[in-house]
């Protein structure tokens, strides 16, 4: 007998304005199955989560729980079916505690158990300890990125999850703490509980799912177990298409031209010390390391967003006396932030304006006016070029998908024609395709000359696209390996300071 799903998704529409982002999809989770979903940015992916956890309608179709029609008009409907969704941005609440925000839909309904301090904190620490020994009485502001993903999931299993939704989980975290989320959510799976998993990372989804189902377009395209299938397969159900080449040819090694970005000895007194950085005319610099090293620190500090206490950065020869941000964009040095929606876009602002919004003296006439038609053929091009999937570019940022959105942040730091871009995770949140046309991009750029840094946890993207790889470790440079020292553990390696096993035998078999 087939046992009836968990959840059935069944001829679900839905549409904003003129634009289909779902037409008659269906989904079938199963108790107790992880279950991937892929498609390229804009999908339908999140729109679908969306629904299912209440925070959107469906134009039509239905949604079954234990075979149930159900309909989940809010949010809380959705709890109460059981149903959680761990949203791709994390949503917490900075400055209330671990436990507080654990149960913040509870103290906002007065419901907390019940407001008795002591017994919140005991009951959100048991749950909490499910997952990380993370003390529930700190601040939320005061964990690293990982531990806050760590804290929205156990805000979902307070709520009695049978459904638990995680959309890019790992999209902010290293490597490591992929691997101990993967961990803690095949516990959740061994606790019967049934999980959808939304990533762009093929290994990941072939390590962790049971079964795979492929959105295009807002259309269903399959369902597959994930022992039936390949992930070359997955790619080609979400593109319609085979991708031959995942990485640009990288530059042969005399190829680097003149010395164009010189970080000499810079340290901000607090978060990194003494760090030295050149990068050459036409190169792509990787820089790695563990989140909270202080990659992002040391790019901020170059382009004037923080102070530095000492060292020089010059710019093609010439000494930078960086003040603030703008002093480095008008030296011809962007930086594209890892938190898109902090500081990389305006999510209010028309997509023509985000782009243009770096330099809009480029775009202004001789009375001072901004010109319109330039910025919205710039912003066309860009958009173009990148592949933004958009109604058009006067729609604001915050109607596109994710992924989107980041094309959005990228096409921005291009509109200026910089000298040297620093890019602080490019491709999070980005599907497969688009990152194949970004990392082109990026080459081609560099093949006219401009120079690249790539701050970048995903290690195939480093090793793929990049150079040469500066690996920082606790604020200093740990080491740098050539194109053809790249590998993972050689970065790992330099990363944590720790020497994998087969390095070891490697070291110990030359000494032999
Ligand atoms: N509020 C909205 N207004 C207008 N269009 C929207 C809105 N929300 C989503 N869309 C559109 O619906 C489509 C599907 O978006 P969705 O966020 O579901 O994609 P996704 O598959 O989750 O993508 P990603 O991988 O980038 O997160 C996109 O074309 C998007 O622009």
């Amino acid at each position: 007998m087939v046992e009836t799903p968990i959840l059935e998704i069944r001829g679900l529409s839905k549409a904003f304005g003129p634009a289909k982002a779902l037409d008659d999809v269906r989904f079938e989770l199963r108790r107790g199955e992880i279950h991937a979903l892929c498609g390229e940015n804009g999908a339908g992916k999140s729109t679908l989560m969306n629904m299912i956890a209440g925070v959107l309608q469906p134009d039509q179709g239905d949604i079954l729980i234990d075979g149930q029609r159900v309909s989940i008009p809010s949010p809380s409907a959705a709890q109460r079916l059981g149903i959680a969704l761990v949203h791709q941005e994390i949503a917490l609440c900075q400055d209330a505690t671990v436990a507080e925000n654990i149960y913040m839909a509870a103290i906002n309904s007065r419901r907390a158990p019940l407001m008795n301090y002591q017994r919140l904190h005991a009951d959100a620490q048991k749950v909490m300890d499910l997952l990380a020994p993370i003390p529930v009485r700190t601040r939320v502001a005061d964990l690293s990125i990982s531990n806050q993903q760590l804290v929205e999931i156990a805000k979902a299993l307070t709520l009695d999850c049978k459904v638990l939704m995680l959309d890019e989980p790992t999209a902010a975290l290293t490597e490591s703490e992929a691997q101990r989320l993967f961990t803690i959510v095949r516990g959740l799976k061994q606790r019967g509980i049934s999980i959808v998993y939304i990533s762009h990372r093929m290994a990941e989804i072939f390590s962790l799912c049971d079964r795979v189902t492929v959105f295009r377009d807002g259309h269903y395209v399959a369902t597959d177990p994930i022992a039936a299938t390949s992930p070359d397969d997955v790619v080609r159900k979400m593109v319609g298409r085979e991708i031959t080449q995942l990485y640009p040819d990288k530059l042969a090694p005399q190829e680097p031209g003149r010395l164009l970005l010189d970080v000499d000895a810079l340290s901000d007194g607090q978060r990194f010390n003494d760090v030295s950085l050149q990068l050459r005319a036409g190169e792509i610099l990787g820089i790695g390391g563990l989140i909270g090293a202080g990659r992002s620190e040391i790019a901020q500090t170059i382009c004037g967003l923080r102070p530095a206490t000492s060292g020089t950065v010059a710019l093609d020869g010439k000494r930078l006396r960086i003040r603030n941000y703008s002093d480095a964009v008008k030296a011809g040095l962007v930086y594209l932030s890892e938190d898109r929606k902090g500081s990389g876009v305006f999510l209010n602002m028309p997509i023509a304006a985000n782009i243009s919004a770096l330099d809009l003296r480029k775009l202004t006439g001789a009375l001072g006016l901004l010109d319109r038609r330039a910025e919205d053929s710039q912003a066309t091009e860009l958009a173009k070029k990148l592949g933004v999937r958009m109604a058009g570019i006067d729609a604001t940022v915050s109607t596109l998908s994710g992924g989107n959105q980041q094309k959005v942040a990228i096409a921005k730091q291009l509109s200026v024609d910089p000298k040297v871009i620093i890019m602080d995770e490019p491709t999070r949140g980005i599907d497969v395709v688009a990152k194949v046309e970004i990392h082109r991009l990026l080459r081609q750029l560099a093949g006219k000359g401009v120079g690249i840094v790539v701050i970048s946890s995903e290690l195939p993207e480093l090793i793929g696209l990049c150079d040469r790889v500066t690996v920082v470790r606790e604020g200093r440079i740990a080491g740098e390996l050539t194109a053809d020292e790249l590998g993972e553990e050689a970065i790992i390696m330099l990363a944590s300071g720790v020497q994998t096993p087969s390095v070891q035998q490697k070291q110990a078999q030359n000494v032999a």
